[in-house]
């Protein structure tokens, strides 16, 4: 689907003038910055940036999660699949917090060791979370090991064990079962399989690509790992300084992305079909939260950069209707910054 077939109900998540503040002792530190951007319905869209860049941060904000004492602003409005009125999710109350958090949008983090409690085996988990938001619990149960089956795992096994009984793909795997048992419609997911082995990072990304299908889900993911992205994702973002500099299809992003800053990265990741453990860094010093640049965030660091860019932030440009770049010389980037024709990455 593109832009011109798209219309307002397809719509997920909108997120306007998005922005994460902390105080430090050396100022405001703006971790996220003026950011707006749409969600389609059960699309999966990646986000991919180097560390530090903000995406943790942003995506928290889905769910009005920004950690204590950060401070989020701006809009995030929630649009129900069903005829019920969109919720602003920067403006609900911790009640109202806590079922939209399971009920509609969950979230599953790298840490599925930490996620569990060790001394409680993972049945009681599914149990409490059932009970917690009042669904009946035998038909809750019976979802949960239809859940796990999907994931390729033994639901007798799996609930009664305790979490460090299980390996570290088989206790993420039950932790996104935990995080369907509610039937969200929205998931997200950051650095999910990190902790993984390449095998498994490989199994959990196609039974995700399933269970999307299946439980027609809206996915968010979060990660270093460009060509594991592009294995999933329909969509990419790619943050760079806090803010959102590029967005497209996962195709217009590998073979004809338009952002100096996402060539570079393409060019940092030598082959698509080898997964990263940490995103190779592009030269120069990481961006401060704290010190707002004048001009675009990306100029001490861009080979293409001229006087106007240290001058001037800018906008959003059109490359076509799904695919859109902060940079005022994306019509030049082929010929400055050429991709390797085969779009691995590289030139
Ligand atoms: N609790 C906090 N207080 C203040 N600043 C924070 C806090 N947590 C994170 N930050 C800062 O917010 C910025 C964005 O962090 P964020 O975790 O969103 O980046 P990221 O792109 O998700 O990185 P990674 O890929 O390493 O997880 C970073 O500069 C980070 O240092």
């Amino acid at each position: 689907m593109d832009d011109d077939t798209r219309d307002e109900s397809d719509v997920v998540f909108e997120m306007r003038n998005l922005e994460v503040t902390f105080g430090t002792n050396r100022g405001e530190s703006k971790v996220v910055r003026d950011v707006d951007l749409d969600i389609y319905r059960n699309e999966t869209l990646g986000i991919v940036g180097e560390s530090g860049s903000g995406k943790s941060m942003l995506s928290s904000t889905l769910l009005n999660a920004v950690v204590e004492p950060g401070q989020t602003s701006g809009e995030v409005t929630y649009y129900p699949p069903d005829d019920r009125e969109p919720i602003s999710v920067l403006d609900l109350s911790e009640k109202e917090l806590k079922k939209f958090r399971w009920e509609e949008v969950a979230m599953v983090f790298q840490g599925a060791m930490s996620s569990f409690n060790p001394v409680k085996r993972v049945r009681g988990h599914f149990e409490e979370t059932l009970e917690d938001h009042n669904r009946d619990i035998d038909a809750g149960m019976e979802r949960a090991r239809g859940i796990l089956e999907d994931l390729y795992l033994d639901p007798d096994r799996v609930l009664g064990s305790y979490p460090y009984e299980l390996s570290g793909g088989m206790k993420q795997r039950a932790l996104i079962a935990l995080s369907l048992v509610l039937e969200p419609e929205v998931l997200v997911m950051d650095e999910p399989t990190a902790a993984l082995d390449l095998l498994m990072q490989r199994s959990i990304v196609s039974l995700l690509r399933d269970l999307k299908e299946e439980y027609d889900l809206t996915i968010i993911f979060i990660t270093h790992d460009l060509p594991l992205l592009t294995k999933l994702a329909n969509r990419l973002v790619v943050m760079y300084a806090f803010d959102v500099v590029e967005i497209g299809e996962t195709e217009e992003i590998l073979y004809d992305a338009a952002h100096p800053y996402t060539r570079m990265l393409l060019q940092a990741t030598p082959d698509l079909n080898v997964p990263v453990d940490e995103m190779r860094s592009v030269e120069g010093n990481k961006p401060d939260p704290v010190i707002r640049i004048p001009g675009c965030s990306y100029h001490p660091r861009c080979p293409m950069a001229d006087e106007s860019c240290k001058r001037e932030e800018p906008p959003m440009a059109t490359r076509s209707p799904t695919h859109e770049t902060a940079c005022f010389y994306h019509d030049d980037v082929d010929e400055e910054m050429p991709l390797r024709s085969d779009g691995e990455g590289g030139q």
